[in-house]
C-alpha cells in the first residue's frame, strides 16, 4: 500500500503577511505534486494566500460548535470559507495551555470531517511519559477517545506523532524511536480497521528540519511530517518539500 506523502507546516502564533508572500514565492516555484504540502498560517493570514495554489492550506484549530456566541472562536465552515482544506486538532500546545480534553479533541475532529476538512490529529507523550514508559499508554488514550465518540472519524485524519519532549527544543526523535512509534500507532489504529489503518498518513513533528528529515522519511511508517520553527524558514522548508516529491524514501 503505497501513502502518499503529506508535509505540513504549522506557523503556529507567528509569520506575517511578508512571510505569506515570501512562501508562496519559494512554494510556487516547486515541482510539488497534489496535496503534497500544506501550510497552516494563523487564521488571520488565511485569505492572503491566492485562491489556487500548488499546496493547499489548513486552520490550526477550530470550535467544536457550529456557530453562535462563541467570542473568538472560528467554526470549520469559517475555516473552510477562508481557503482551509485541513486542520491541525489537539496539538499538545492547546491540550496543555488551553485545556482541551480527549474529548473536546473528538467533537472537534468530528466538526471538522462533517464540514469536509481534513484533520491533522495530533498525539504525544510528556518526556515524564517517556520516562515512566508509559508512550503507547498515552498514545492509545488519545486515539480511544476518538474512536469511541466516533469510530470512522481515524480513517478520515491525518495523524501527526508530536513527542512533546522533542517540540521546539532541537531534540528530534531519532528516526529508531520515531518509527518504533509510528508502528505501534499503526498497529494501534489495525485494531479498529485493519484496512484503515494502512491507509492513514502518519506524520512526524518535533524539531524537523532540513538536515534530519530525510532519515526520518525513509522509516516505513512515517509519511511526512508537521514542521514548526523550520516552516517558517522558506528556503528550508522548501527542502523539505522537495525530498518528498523526490521521493526520497527509496
Ligand atoms: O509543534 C510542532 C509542529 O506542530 C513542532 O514544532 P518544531 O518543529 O518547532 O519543533
Amino acid at each position: 500500500m503505497q501513502r502518499t506523502p503529506l508535509i505540513a507546516a504549522n506557523w503556529k502564533m507567528n509569520g506575517s503577511a511578508a512571510l505569506v508572500e515570501e512562501m508562496v514565492d519559494v512554494l510556487t516555484a516547486l515541482p510539488l505534486t497534489e496535496h503534497a504540502v500544506v501550510v497552516c498560517p494563523p487564521a488571520t493570514l488565511l485569505t492572503r494566500f491566492p485562491a489556487v495554489c500548488n499546496f493547499a492550506l489548513g486552520g490550526q484549530t477550530l470550535s467544536h460548535e457550529i456557530s453562535g456566541a462563541f467570542t473568538g472562536e472560528l467554526s470549520a465552515c469559517l475555516l473552510q470559507e477562508a481557503g482551509a482544506s485541513y486542520v491541525i486538532v489537539g496539538h499538545s500546545e492547546r491540550r496543555a495551555l488551553n485545556g482541551e480534553s480527549d474529548e473536546l479533541i473528538a467533537a472537534k475532529l468530528a466538526r471538522a470531517v462533517a464540514a469536509g476538512l481534513t484533520p491533522i490529529l495530533c498525539i504525544g507523550e510528556s518526556a515524564t511519559e517517556r520516562q515512566q514508559e508509559k508512550t503507547q499508554q498515552v498514545l492509545a488514550r488519545q486515539l480511544d477517545a476518538v474512536y469511541a465518540s466516533q469510530p470512522e472519524l481515524l480513517a478520515k485524519s491525518v495523524i501527526a506523532y508530536e513527542p512533546i519532549w522533542a517540540i521546539g527544543t532541537g531534540e528530534s526523535a531519532t528516526p529508531e524511536q520515531a518509527q518504533t512509534t509510528h508502528a505501534f500507532i499503526r498497529q494501534h489504529l489495525a485494531r479498529y480497521n485493519t484496512q484503515s489503518a494502512v491507509r492513514v498518513k502518519l506524520l512526524y513533528g518535533g524539531s524537523v528540519n532540513a538536515d534530519n528529515f530525510t532519515a526520518l522519511f525513509r522509516q516505513a511508517d512515517i509519511d511526512g511530517a508537521l514542521v514548526g520553527g523550520a516552516s517558517l524558514k522558506p528556503a528550508e522548508f522548501a527542502q523539505i518539500c522537495l525530498a518528498v516529491t523526490k521521493g526520497a524514501k527509496e
